[in-house]
């Protein structure tokens, strides 16, 4: 049997009955109720997925799934091709957003290699497990074969596993690749029916063309490729990105195993979309970290039907958001806790 569809076999419905317990205890919590908003949702959500009252999510790891596309070259972003290469060598030592962010809370930072252009050194620090040297153009053809899109799906399964078998208890999704807005919007205009127009964005900058330019690339690339919207792997494989099928990996893959997985920005929330389109019950272990500044990023969340936790303006992906959510996930798991409920202290209310 593959390695995803005994992944996607093992994928749950969240305990029902832990939840109730948790929604007790929530309420029996020393304060006005539903007073703590979200946090309370949140921990009700984990003790679903753990299938314990008290979640623990010490142990975090952020996975950065980095590669190339082969539609950079019709001009779709004014940034060098080579920030892919040089910025996964960053993720490695420390030096990037997510890193920093994700130092608050302890995060480790895993990169991963799933299909850059140039080949990274082996002593790099970085994880390779490359699928190819980038997509091929979807403005010309499919980004890659559906065997390549399982495999880059596995890629990501993998790692999670991994993680998880370290006893990461909390995950985070993140990517690199320069020209990754672009297969995320024809993604995007396919799931929700929309012209690219509508949803193109600059990305992290636009090229000569403008935004004009990059939204008929990516109509292009739909009408050559003619994805079908009910099948997550077709639509992927011909007009997806690696890393967006890593991404979707590690989400089915924290999902088979219980462990909560936080969405970043705007390219993770569509590799989101694709997980949930090859097996919606992984939906139930994800958590939206934050509302994408990308014009597309609303309409994605709106989309996968999860409302993000944060929001302030971010667009920088790599899994700068999940990091910053990390937090809250822990604040959520302490208030559960460490709270005394009115039983506990003898109030009466
Ligand atoms: C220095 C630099 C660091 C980044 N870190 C993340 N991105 C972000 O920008 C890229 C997507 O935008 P586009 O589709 O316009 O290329 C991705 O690599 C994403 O992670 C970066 C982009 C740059 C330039
Ligand atoms: O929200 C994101 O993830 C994002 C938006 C623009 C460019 N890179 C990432």
């Amino acid at each position: 049997m593959s390695l995803l569809y005994e992944t996607i076999k093992k994928i749950e419905n969240l305990d029902q009955e832990m939840m109730e317990k948790a929604r007790v205890r929530v309420d029996n919590l020393i304060k006005p109720p539903k007073s703590l908003g979200r946090l309370e949702d949140i921990a009700i959500q984990l003790a679903g997925m753990t299938g314990d009252l008290y979640p623990k999510v010490h142990n975090k790891a952020i996975i950065v799934m980095a590669a190339d596309h082969g539609v950079y070259k019709e001009g779709i972003t004014c940034n060098p091709q080579e920030v892919t290469f040089a910025q996964t060598m960053f993720f490695a030592k420390g030096l990037t957003g997510v890193c920093a962010v994700g130092n608050v809370s302890g995060a480790e930072i895993v990169p991963v290699d799933i299909g850059i252009k140039g080949d990274l050194p082996a002593d790099a620090g970085v994880i390779i497990k490359k699928i190819k040297h980038g997509t091929d153009n979807i403005a010309e053809g499919p980004a890659m074969t559906r065997k390549e899109a399982i495999s880059a799906i596995e890629v990501g399964i993998e790692i999670a596993n991994d993680q998880i078998g370290k006893g990461v208890n909390l995950l985070g999704t993140g990517e690199m690749g320069i020209g990754n807005t672009t297969p995320s919007t024809a993604i995007l205009s396919v799931l929700g029916n929309i012209d690219p127009i509508e949803i193109t964005g600059t990305g992290a900058g636009i090229g000569k063309g403008g935004i004009e330019h990059k939204a008929a690339v990516i109509r292009k690339a739909i009408e050559i490729n003619e994805p079908n919207r009910t099948d997550g792997i077709d639509i992927l494989a011909k007009i997806g990105g690696l890393e967006i099928g890593g991404m979707a990996g590690v989400m089915l893959g924290a999902a088979a195993n219980r462990i909560p997985v936080v969405v970043d920005g705007y390219i993770s929330t569509i590799a989101a979309l694709i997980a949930v389109l090859i097996e919606p019950k992984s939906k139930k272990y994800f958590i939206a970290s934050h509302a994408s500044r990308e014009p597309g990023g609303q309409k994605a969340s709106e989309l996968l039907g999860i409302k993000p936790i944060i929001y302030m303006d971010l667009c920088l992906g790599e899994g700068s958001g999940a990091a910053l959510a990390f937090p809250i996930i822990e604040a959520a798991c302490s208030m559960i806790k460490n709270m005394a409920t009115f039983e506990d202290v003898g109030m009466k209310i």
